[in-house]
């Protein structure tokens, strides 16, 4: 890549491209306008064009459970209709944007109160994978965007830890639980909502109060009535929304409620706009994906197994979190949507951390490990928190790691600079290689102008395409994910056997040692 820079100095230009307050610097990559056209005729040669019309269009792309995927819908700003199965589904989901409107409106007015007459101040979400990691990162982000009166929480593990020290922090009188569950019938979701419901009963000494404090969010109208919250405070999505890309319907719940709903939508508008580049740009002035395709040649062909996420913003720390669900639940597969098992690798291991802390943590492995570990970087221009030099000191930072990564040092720099710090002969000799960085891994920086709703909806979108149009170049159906059933099953088999007496004898002795240990030494006692 040195070579490269060397050779072009229309290089950053050539290789950079923006859409709304997006802005993408792929020019730290191995890439060539060759390796460009190659991979767009990649991009050809399994029709993503046509991929791409029949997901917009609602054709029902999601093979094996038989549906649409169309959370483009849910922020189509557009007046034109969505079908889906001959319907136009707009109407209903701007219903549900006006449900969500009055609702959050009036909890954030104080008209809609508990069930001592108080105001809501702390709003609760309960719900896992999707419909936890993508709302969770959006109210960690625009944080700056909330009202000062609304804190909003978010509890998805079953270890009662979780919910135990959210709780212990809330008053009951003042706290609105917002169960999110897509199916209504995720076992760790409906437990914590049990345990929530029992100490809201308890502490407000009455089976009335369930009503004022508990909302669901689902698409099965018939659980969430059976678990007991009225269907008049249910927010409604479609399944046709997968569960990791529904932050931008009613699963958005408790962010609406803490930001408001003119910056919800003002989120949905940025999707938007991503979501229009996506569908009508070129594939080589195409953000998402030119994404893909440098993700697929580092993977499939260099055989880099990993993608690190690195926002250098301490508000996206659980971007790589999200994205780890949005990617890995997506493109984790090894058959094609026709069945077929593939012969190659696909989706790659997404792992990151906020930076600079990684940079303190594990970026030793990047400058001078022995794998190729693509990266993207993620920093916005503007801060939403200034404090004295802190932002420039940010993004020198963030310069500076893609930078070194990409340059690396060579032998002749690293001798150069020992020697000029008084090193020779078998001193310098010894600890020359240590000092040499190989350089050439490649970065994408993907610059907003600044954390707003808009560039946070632009940025998330981006991704979500980038996911599919890998899907699509793999052959894969990324919106089903039948391999998070299994383990859900046996623990279901698992839960009576952890009791004395119950036979557990049709499991492998490890598991079966390990359910005995626990009998003996931890089952509460
Ligand atoms: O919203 P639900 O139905 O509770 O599901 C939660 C999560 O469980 C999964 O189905 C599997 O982990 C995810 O796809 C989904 O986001």
């Amino acid at each position: 890549m040195r070579d490269l820079f060397d050779a072009d100095p229309g290089r950053f230009e050539r290789f950079s491209l923006e859409c709304g307050p997006i802005f993408l610097d792929y020019s730290k990559n191995r890439i060539t306008e060759d390796t460009l056209r190659l991979l767009t005729e990649l991009a050809e040669s399994v029709d993503l064009a046509d991929w791409m019309l029949r997901m917009r269009r609602g054709d029902h792309i999601n093979v094996s459970e038989n549906r649409a995927v169309l959370h483009t819908a849910l922020r189509n700003r557009g007046n034109e209709p969505v079908l889906v199965d001959g319907q136009d589904v707009m109407p209903a989901v701007r219903e549900v944007l006006q449900k969500m409107r009055r609702f959050s409106e009036s909890v954030r007015q104080g008209e809609w109160l508990g069930f001592t007459g108080q105001r809501i101040t702390d709003i609760v979400n309960i719900g896992i994978g999707g419909s936890d990691l993508g709302p969770m990162l959006v109210a960690r982000a625009l944080r700056p965007y909330g009202s000062v009166g609304i804190r909003t929480h978010f509890v998805s593990n079953v270890d009662g830890g979780h919910l135990s020290e959210t709780l212990v922090k809330l008053d009951p009188a003042t706290t609105l639980f917002v169960v999110t569950s897509k199916s209504f019938t995720t076992p760790e979701t409906l437990l914590n909502a049990t345990s929530a419901r029992s100490w809201l009963v308890r502490r407000l000494g009455s089976e009335a109060a369930v009503a004022r404090h508990f909302v669901a969010v689902s698409t099965n109208t018939q659980a969430v009535t059976a678990f007991g919250i009225d269907p008049a405070h249910m927010f409604e999505f479609w399944d046709w929304v997968g569960g990791r890309y529904s932050l931008w319907s009613a699963v958005g719940l408790t962010v609406a409620i803490q930001i408001g709903m003119d910056h919800f939508e003002a989120m949905l508008a940025g999707a938007h706009e991503m979501d229009q580049h996506f569908f009508s740009q070129p594939f080589e002035r195409n953000i998402p994906v030119l994404l893909a395709l440098l993700g697929i040649w580092y993977n499939t062909c260099f055989g880099a197994h990993t993608h690190a996420v690195i926002p250098y913003d301490q508000s996206l720390a659980r971007l790589p979190a999200h994205l780890q669900q949005l990617d890995m639940e997506s493109n984790g597969k090894r058959v094609t949507r026709d069945g077929f098992t593939l012969d190659f690798d696909t989706g790659p291991v997404i792992w990151g951390e906020a930076g600079v802390n990684c940079q303190h943590a594990f970026f030793q492995l990047l400058h001078q490990g022995t794998r190729l570990i693509p990266a993207d970087f993620i920093v916005p221009m503007k801060t939403l928190y200034p404090l004295g030099n802190h932002h420039d000191i940010l993004i020198a930072n963030c310069l500076a790691q893609t930078q070194a990564l990409m340059r690396g040092k060579s032998e002749q720099e690293a001798r150069q600079e020992l020697a000029a710090q008084g090193l020779s002969g078998e001193a310098l000799a010894q600890l020359l290689p240590h000092k040499v960085f190989p350089g050439n891994q490649p970065s994408n920086t993907i610059m907003l102008d600044k954390m707003t709703p808009h560039a946070l909806g632009s940025l998330i979108a981006m991704y979500e395409h980038k996911v599919f149009v890998q899907g699509v170049i793999w052959g894969l159906n990324s919106f089903d994910q039948w391999g998070v059933e299994y383990g859900k099953q046996l623990a279901q088999r698992i839960i009576p056997q952890l009791a004395d007496e119950v036979d557990t004898h049709e499991h492998d002795a490890s598991t079966r040692g390990l359910i005995a240990r626990y009998r003996r030494l931890g089952h509460g006692r």
